[in-house]
């Protein structure tokens, strides 16, 4: 499924329209009558519904989505927020057909008497803006906004909530805080930002009639169910250990042996065949007790932290994955380098790890093998020198530039975890819940994409398919044995028995 900008979505409507014959009002009777569908399973039919009506195409899907229910035999009551002369085009059609179907329509004159309906409605129906606002909420969409977000009714928004942008880069504005939003076609990428999506409540897209084949392709897309299913690593009856690769886990400190043990442990349970841990000599005793399985290889250390070079040949590895729980001091700085500048197989770095390669970023551009960058936003926001928030408000175009111009893939975790390719397709993730917040689930999941790196064609699809297993293991033991409070990255590690059971298939 693709995810769109308002620029996007406008252009899908424009070839649709121009290019393959739809007609505009066809469109809109497909988007009103699909969402007045998903109404149907959320309301009862004893309920009294209220549709509020803005000036664009938001306000036309209003007119259809009223009629509909109105046909169904809905309570139903349609509020035109703006004068008559601001209705126009497609939208002016379907409130003609509206009225021509003997339904009558309420004009806003005096906000308080819309607020009194308002306090006696069990549904809001928001289709005052669609992704056509601009700027801060204007009269009355600003005062009906904040009316509608303090009453009990349940709140429906159609397409997107009012008032919140389509795109990334605004961060100030007041939006309709849906319970449920009926999103028209494609995921905004609004959607998908920490400052936007608690606005939509529970989403859904509903299809209206767009001919895909000759819509241009955007560059971000959803990672889903069936995917993951059709791409995930099968198992051959004929393999061995050599078979799903040999991973080298580089990391772990005296201090801080655990984020190391449950990289391999997660690598290991993930499919990989051997996991081999360079870790301090002090540390891997606190390491192999908790992971047997692992080899381990000598590394030097200094005050308990891995130091100068290490005497391994990387060739006899498939992949690695560097920097859980290494620490920070600037001994350990070396080995990342050396691993950048030698290691002729894929590369994960993570956490400490990207510390440290934040001082000589410029060695990315020499690697001929991927590179895979998985930091959270304050990692990322590290790498860039700018704040949380500024990556935050933009998290799809800064990626989008840092993975493009230093040639990595890039894993910028988060509840919507967006993974972009070095030619700057992105693919979001959004599986998980909180129970992920917690400090060791971002070591399981560097392991966990470190066994799928090895073992798939595709790196991005290895990529996607590590967020899934991660997300979706938390959201099935926090539906049954666990809850999100007390959910530890160790139990993640041993749920992953059952996301394979559920989803390898
Ligand atoms: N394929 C498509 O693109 C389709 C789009 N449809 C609907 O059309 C919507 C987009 O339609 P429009 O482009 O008309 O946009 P809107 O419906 O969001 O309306 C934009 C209008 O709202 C007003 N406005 C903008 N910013 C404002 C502000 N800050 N305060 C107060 N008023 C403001 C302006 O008068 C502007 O013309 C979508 O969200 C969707 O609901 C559907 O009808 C079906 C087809
Ligand atoms: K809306």
């Amino acid at each position: 499924m693709y995810i769109v900008t308002a620029k996007e979505m406008y252009d899908w409507d424009r070839k649709s329209i121009e290019e393959a014959g739809m007609d505009g009002k066809l469109l809109m009777e497909n988007a009103g009558r699909a969402v007045a569908g998903q109404v149907e399973k959320q309301v009862r039919s004893d309920q009294y519904i209220i549709v509020l009506i803005g000036a664009g195409n938001n306000g036309g899907d209003g007119f259809v989505i009223a009629r509909t229910l109105l046909n169904k035999g809905y309570a139903v009551k349609a509020w035109q927020l703006v004068p008559d002369e601001k209705i126009k085009g497609d939208a002016l059609a379907h409130k003609q057909l509206y009225l021509g179907a003997g339904y009558e329509l309420d004009h806003l004159t005096e906000v308080n008497q819309l607020f009194r309906e308002l306090d006696q409605a069990d549904v809001v129906i928001d289709a005052m803006l669609g992704i056509g606002v601009e700027g801060k909420l204007k009269s009355p969409f600003d005062q009906v906004v904040a009316y509608v977000n303090q009453t009990q009714a349940y709140k429906i928004a159609v397409d997107i909530p009012t008032g919140v942008p389509a795109d990334e880069g605004v961060t100030e504005f007041d939006g309709l805080q849906a319970d449920y939003t009926c999103i028209i076609a494609a995921p905004k990428m609004s959607v998908f930002l920490q400052h936007t999506a608690p606005f939509y409540g529970e989403w859904e897209v509903v299809e209206i009639g767009l001919p895909p084949l000759k819509l241009n392709k955007p560059s971000q897309s959803l990672w889903e169910r069936y995917k993951a299913i059709a791409s995930l690593p099968k198992r051959n009856p004929f393999s061995h250990k050599g078979t799903h690769g040999k991973g080298l886990l580089i990391g772990g400190s005296y201090l801080m042996p655990g984020s190391i043990a449950l990289s391999a442990r997660a690598a290991l349970r993930s499919g990989a065949g051997l996991a081999t841990v360079a870790s301090p000599g002090s540390a891997w005793p606190s390491v192999s007790s908790h992971i047997p399985e692992a080899t381990a290889v000598d590394a030097k250390e200094v005050n308990g932290m891995l130091a100068g070079r290490l005497d391994v040949d990387f060739s006899n590895f498939d992949a690695i994955a560097l920097g859980m729980g290494m620490g920070r001091s600037n001994a350990s700085q070396e080995i990342v380098r050396q691993v950048m500048e030698e290691a002729d197989v894929p590369v994960l770095i993570d956490a400490d790890g990207l510390h440290h390669l934040k001082e000589f970023l410029e060695v990315l551009k020499n690697r001929n093998r991927p590179t895979i960058l998985t930091p959270h936003p304050g990692e990322m926001a590290g790498l860039l020198g700018i704040t949380v928030p500024e990556l935050l408000a933009r998290p799809f175009e800064r990626g989008r530039r840092f993975a493009c111009s230093h040639g990595v893939y890039l894993v910028l975790k988060g509840p919507a975890t967006i993974i972009t390719a070095p030619d700057g397709t992105q693919v979001v993730e959004s599986s998980g819940n909180a129970g992920l917040a917690k400090g060791g689930s971002g070591d399981v999941l560097s392991g966990i994409l470190l066994a799928l790196v090895m073992q798939s064609e595709s790196i991005s699809e290895a990529l996607c398919n590590g967020c899934f297993l991660h997300g979706k293991t938390a959201e099935l033991l926090t539906g049954e044995r666990y809850s999100q409070s007390d959910l530890l990255a160790t139990d993640l590690i041993e749920g992953l028995s059952q996301s394979f059971r559920t989803f390898s298939i």
